[in-house]
């Protein structure tokens, strides 16, 4: 009777000098051979062997519902440098969590310096992925996406094939009387997406390539495990059939000598200076990795439009004011041109704060792969992953006064400092897509609000931050058309 509570005493006062072995020796095994560095270690934890500090990043991410939390956390404990030192998704990391610290990593690139991106599966996303190439490919990838981004001629055929998409899909969600709005604008924009960059137009296909991408994405979320049953593994067939299908695509335009007018073409087009041509998988992997980035990023700000609004009548009522003048000098059905939407000064701080407020990309890796970096003094080691953590600084009371507040007023002055808004990014791998997602968004704006009315069933419910900011129960409301009001 009496080995029970021995046992349990003999637990209770070694399991605790069992665990800080542990966690010392794994502090050891990454701190040992950096003790001569060219600078010194940010301050912080290497967690647990294997797990490093995944626990607590996922205890604030999806069960406390609190993510910058994490950084709070890290800044009472070891003061607030901006910089740590932890262990995540199974890599030694650096998290930079200043306007300093975050403007200096975003700014550097390979070629020059030691930060490469830092995504961690290039397998899904490709090798020759913008989102994962360096040097001179990256360069000239950029310069191409951008031409096709910001070209006037391109822009204009861009928004008159993404706005029938977009009122389709609003008297769609009419016909349906209510709607979980996180998958209804995830469905429109992936369609809005295939089109303006492959021309994809029919819905089986459409339909078929959202399966595919939604588990490519997973996969990108998930343990870099390649066995039969993992998310990983799913993934990496998910892509092998998107990139057959683009392929397809891809030979069929060169065999029957069709020239059509969407991003496939322009990188099917581009060539560099001594006339070469992109290899048939350069540009597949480049539509693959386009769509990914446009995909869920504009359609969850789209969904956050609808919260918002739905909670403040007084703006939608102003968004609707500047939307009636715009339509008053269009004819019946005339779409939406580049002057209007550059016109629209109201509706611009409105989808200004909601994509502050989305607050899509809580963080941008990169990798150190040259030599070490030092940043003011501190040592990014060799090999070490960098997190560059945004989405704290963008509702921070240091930069936004009130920051949890809807109010699109704030952009009437707001002038954000070098390194406090960083939605898109910074530096040489700022978002291409940055101005189309904003056009995109402002045209949603403008239908929504001149035809529709919609009303959240759960206003009250609580958000989930896993894999994306979302209200819990994905903004579910009722959505009808608004009373006397027609194209
Ligand atoms: C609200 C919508 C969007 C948000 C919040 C967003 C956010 C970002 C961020 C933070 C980065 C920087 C990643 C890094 O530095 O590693 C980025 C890069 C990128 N984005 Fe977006 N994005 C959006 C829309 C789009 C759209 C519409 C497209 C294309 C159709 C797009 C395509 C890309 C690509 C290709 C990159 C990689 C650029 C590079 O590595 O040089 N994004 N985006």
């Amino acid at each position: 009777m009496e080995v029970v509570p021995a046992i349990v005493a003999a637990l209770a006062l070694f399991l605790p000098f069992f665990a800080w072995i542990l966690r010392w020796a794994h502090e050891r095994r990454f701190i040992r051979e950096l003790v001569a560095g060219p600078g010194s270690l940010p301050p912080g934890s290497m967690g647990w062997p294997l797990l490093g500090e995944m626990f607590d990043f996922l205890r604030y991410f999806k069960f406390a519902k609190r993510p910058d939390d994490f950084i709070t956390k890290r800044k009472a404990r070891y003061g607030d440098t901006g910089i740590y030192r932890s262990h995540l998704f199974g890599s030694p990391v650096i998290i930079t969590c200043s306007p300093e610290f975050n403007k200096q990593v975003l700014s550097r690139m390979t070629e020059e310096e030691s930060l490469s991106s830092g995504w961690p599966s290039n397998k899904l996303l490709g090798n020759s992925s913008i989102a994962v190439v360096d040097g001179i490919l990256h360069k000239r990838l950029r310069k191409s996406l951008m031409e096709a981004f910001t070209n006037p001629k391109a822009l204009n055929a861009q928004l008159s094939i993404a706005q029938p998409v977009i009122i389709s899909a609003l008297e769609k969600w009419v016909s349906k009387r209510w709607i979980v709005a996180y998958d209804e604008t995830k469905t429109m924009t992936f369609c809005n997406m295939c089109e303006v960059l492959v021309s994809f137009k029919s819905m089986e296909l459409l339909g078929k390539m959202e399966g595919l991408y939604r588990g490519l994405m997973a996969g990108l979320r998930s343990l870099t495990i390649n066995i039969p049953g993992t998310a990983y593994h799913h993934a990496l067939k998910c892509r092998k059939q998107l990139t057959d299908i683009l392929l397809d695509e891809m030979r069929k335009r060169v065999e029957q000598a069709v020239q059509k007018q969407d991003f496939m073409q322009i990188l099917m087009d581009s060539v560099d200076e001594n006339g070469a041509k992109l290899r048939e998988m350069e540009v597949v992997e480049n539509i693959v990795s386009l769509i990914l980035g446009g995909y869920e990023s504009t359609s969850d700000v789209m969904m956050w439009g609808l919260y918002y609004l739905a909670k403040h009548p007084e703006i939608l009522e102003r968004l609707k004011e500047e939307a009636k003048l715009i339509r008053k000098q269009k004819h019946k059905g005339e779409l939406l041109s580049i002057e209007d939407i550059k016109s629209m000064n109201y509706t611009s701080k409105v989808a200004e704060e909601l994509i502050r407020l989305a607050n899509i990309s809580p963080f941008i890796f990169r990798r150190v792969v040259k030599d070490d970096v030092v940043l003011n003094g501190y040592w990014l080691p060799k090999n070490w992953k960098v997190i560059v953590w945004i989405r704290s600084i963008h509702i921070d009371s240091k930069y936004y006064s009130d920051p949890l507040a809807f109010n699109p007023d704030r952009w009437t002055d707001l002038k954000p400092k070098l390194g406090t808004y960083s939605v898109f990014g910074a530096g040489p791998r700022y978002c291409p897509g940055s101005s189309f997602a904003r056009s995109l968004l402002k045209i949603f704006l403008y239908h929504a609000c001149l035809n529709y009315r919609w009303e959240l069933l759960n206003p009250d419910v609580g958000f989930a931050y896993q894999p994306h900011p979302r209200p819990r129960d994905g903004a579910k409301m009722i959505f009808s058309r608004a009373q006397g009001d027609d194209y």
